[in-house]
């Protein structure tokens, strides 16, 4: 393995300093730090971050290889600053048993970009009528501690209740899509004034608020952990307040899209804008901000959703919802409350707190010496243009086309050696 030396960083606390790593590990932190025959990263003017955890991923792979692979997915991630990701389970077949989760599992391991950790399927195939084998995908090699049926609602109480119930032996968590499907059959964009004007059919609020009141609710009976996937409006955050006031055990993440974009952008009838939950209102917006900056909402996480061509580029009603987010995570998230947050901010609602929703534990953490090199280097200064047909993903779904944003992930460090290095992949 090869020693690298990253000269002047911005550490956490301000101080500029030089990290050794050798070994898979930060091995010193100090000042005029060298070591014979290592590489040496110029950091002057670069942001250290703990290597960023994204706990809502869409890798595609079993199943919909066209849209993206672990592989490609992962180097998404590596170019993002991410070092975890958590793939969830919507892949087909389903990730609902200890095989599926172990094959995805063990092409994170080969693609090695990331540590990807897969999410088990709270129902068999998702379909909503019987819990899954969570008990065995939990002692697999995978060891899933997170289950989740995204793309679906867990919508029957009962099963919610007993899903919480069996995964609190093992501190499990369950990840709930919240959307109540009789409220939203046909939906197309956020219900309210712009879908009045469009005629389309709405996604209303009440559809996600009642569902995360109702799971919150059960969270408390069962003593369990709940974490809300994707929130999306300003009455889901009164929800989340109250109950993490009554010491209710509930987490929650935002998109970075949900923190930036409005569901004017349906009026150019571009399906890039088409995503569940929808995107909502300026006042949404501006409520989730908020939410996250005072920690209400606790991380960021990216619900990256890779769809091929032919699957995105059609008429709205036809379009699959879901946006990459991957590579353009933290350039939003810098950009929308970059300034409220601060780096501590960031490393917080980014690496930290997912991590340890997630149970990893050899990120989100600070780099210090004796801990797992996982972290990224970031130039705060820097700003550049999406181009979708530069983006790493096998997709081209990107709601940020053309837009200059701040910030550029110039390094990713994982388990020691870097994945990305002068802002390319390194493999
Ligand atoms: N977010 C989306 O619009 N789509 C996701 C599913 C999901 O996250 O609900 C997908 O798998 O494409
Ligand atoms: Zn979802
Ligand atoms: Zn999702």
């Amino acid at each position: 393995m090869t020693t690298y030396v990253i000269k002047g960083a911005r550490i956490l606390g301000g101080q500029k300093k030089d990290l050794l790593i050798r070994d898979g590990v930060v091995a010193e932190i100090g000042t005029g730090l060298s070591a014979a025959g290592a590489q040496v990263v110029d950091a002057d003017g670069l942001v250290a971050l703990p290597g960023l955890v994204d706990l809502h991923t869409h890798l595609r792979e079993p199943g919909r290889e066209d849209a993206e692979t672990v592989e490609t997915g992962s180097r998404s991630a590596a170019l993002g600053g991410y070092t975890a990701v958590c793939a969830m389970a919507n892949t087909s077949p389903v990730a609902d048993t200890a095989g599926v989760v172990e094959q995805v599992w063990r092409l994170g391991r080969e693609a090695g970009l990331v540590d990807v950790q897969p999410i088990g399927a709270v129902t068999v195939g998702l379909a909503g009528e019987q819990l899954a084998e969570l008990g065995a995908m939990a002692d697999s090699a995978a060891r899933v501690r997170i289950f989740s049926d995204d793309g679906n609602c867990v919508a029957d109480p009962r099963l919610m209740r007993r899903a919480l119930e069996y995964v609190k032996a093992f501190d499990g968590v369950v990840a709930q899509h919240a959307e109540e499907p009789r409220l939203t059959s046909g939906a197309q964009m956020h219900e309210g004034e712009v879908a009045a004007r469009l005629g389309m059919t709405g996604w209303p609020a009440v559809a996600e608020e009642s569902i995360i009141a109702r799971d919150v609710l059960l969270a408390e009976h069962v003593g369990a952990r709940l974490h809300v996937c994707h929130v999306s409006t300003a009455g889901s955050v009164e929800i989340l307040r109250w109950a993490k006031g009554r010491g209710i055990r509930v987490t929650a993440e935002v998109t970075p899209h949900h923190l930036l974009l409005t569901d004017e952008r349906a009026t150019s009838y571009d399906p890039v804008f088409k995503v569940n939950p929808p995107l909502r209102t300026a006042t949404d917006v501006a409520a989730l901000r908020a939410a996250l900056v005072e920690g209400v909402i606790d991380i960021v996480a990216t619900d990256h959703a890779p769809h091929a061509v032919e699957d995105k580029e059609c008429e709205w009603a036809y379009a699959r919802p879901g946006m990459l987010g991957l590579e353009t995570a933290l350039s939003i998230v810098l950009d929308v409350v970059g300034d409220e947050l601060g780096w501590d901010g960031i490393a917080e609602r980014m690496s930290r707190t997912p991590a340890r929703i997630a149970g990893l534990t050899g990120h989100g953490l600070e780099p210090a010496a004796g801990a797992p090199a996982n972290l990224t280097l970031v130039d705060p200064a820097a700003r550049w243009t999406v181009d979708p047909a530069g983006l790493a993903s096998r997709s081209r779904n990107t709601p940020y086309a053309a837009m200059t944003l701040p910030g550029r992930v110039v390094a990713t460090f994982l388990h020691g050696e870097p994945t990305v290095l002068d802002g390319k992949a390194v493999k």
